[in-house]
């Protein structure tokens, strides 16, 4: 990809994606992180070797892509701020803010833009991220090959072409690494009362996580039958699975995932003011 591309931003979301696309082969002279102040744009750039700027604008003048890595709170400060040069510039920008709508974030760079939205999740920073995209219409397929290519530097990539399926996305992916770690908690208490040292149950959870993520990518079966395999009849499983089915596991999830969805929704409106 021979693309100039500039973050607006150089935090955890951004520093992955920058790691990620070096590691695919992007030459890191042609990346730009800004960031307010320059001690962190010290530790990027030693680290990473690319071109750094406090001043959003001129990063934002070299960029054919412009990547919008800042908090949603304080995106549309940013986007005001750089509405002159994208309207210059013409870049396609690709925003990773949570909650926060691509009509909004074109509205606040001025308008007409192209602009994908982009809900990524923090295993990104491990290269096994997954980010759900969507484009406006005014992105051409080059340029959705450009932002897959980004993307799919730190991880897959699903494109939706209803932008309220992001917030899908964000239940099912962005704020899922936490319920997979709540999950690793509650094991590691219960292997504790079990009588097992914690580090000795945290290593044996973690590695089972990896195990099964790891078998149902890989497998050619479904998750449900990779399940009933590892039951046998009138065994240890079975109990374990039947008292979670009792305690309505599956319904928890559902209605956790419907609330995280509903506050996506919500945060948008907030955020957008309409
Ligand atoms: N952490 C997560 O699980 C996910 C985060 N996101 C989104 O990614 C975005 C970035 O999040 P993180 O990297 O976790 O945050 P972070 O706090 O690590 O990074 C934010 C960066 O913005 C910089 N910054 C602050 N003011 C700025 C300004 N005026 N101009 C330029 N840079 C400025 C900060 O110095 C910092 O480098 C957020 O919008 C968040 O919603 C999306 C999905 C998942
Ligand atoms: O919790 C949040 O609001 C953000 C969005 C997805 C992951 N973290």
């Amino acid at each position: 990809m021979t693309n100039k591309i500039t973050f607006i931003g150089a935090g955890n979301m951004a520093s992955a994606i920058i790691g990620g696309l070096i590691d695919s082969g992007v030459t890191p002279a042609d990346i730009t992180a800004t960031a307010p102040r320059e001690s962190e744009l010290d530790t990027i750039r030693t680290r990473l070797n690319i071109q750094t700027q406090t001043d959003n604008n001129a990063a934002a003048s070299q960029a054919d892509v412009l990547v919008l890595a800042v908090k949603p709170q304080i995106m549309r400060d940013v986007c005001e701020a750089l509405s002159d040069t994208v309207k210059q510039r013409n870049p396609l920008v690709i925003s990773i803010a949570a909650g926060l709508d691509a009509a909004t974030i074109d509205q606040w760079l001025g308008g007409d833009n192209a602009v994908v939205r982009c809900m990524p999740n923090t295993p990104s920073l491990v290269g096994r991220g997954a980010s759900g995209l969507y484009a406006n219409a005014r992105v051409s397929d080059a340029q959705r090959d450009v932002a897959t290519h980004l993307m799919e530097a730190v991880g897959i990539v699903e494109w939706v072409e209803e932008e309220a399926l992001l917030d899908a996305v964000t239940a099912v992916s962005g704020s899922a690494p936490a319920y997979f770690f709540l999950m690793l908690e509650a094991m590691e208490d219960a292997a504790v009362k079990l009588g097992l040292p914690a580090d000795t149950a945290r290593r044996l959870a973690i590695q089972t996580a990896l195990g099964a993520a790891t078998m149902a990518q890989q497998s050619d079966k479904d998750p449900a039958t990779l399940k009933q395999n590892v039951m046998s009849p009138g065994g240890t499983t079975e109990q374990a699975i039947q008292h979670m089915e009792d305690a309505q596991l599956r319904t928890t999830i559902a209605d956790a995932m419907q609330a995280c969805a509903k506050r996506a929704q919500a945060m948008s409106k907030e955020l957008s003011g309409h």
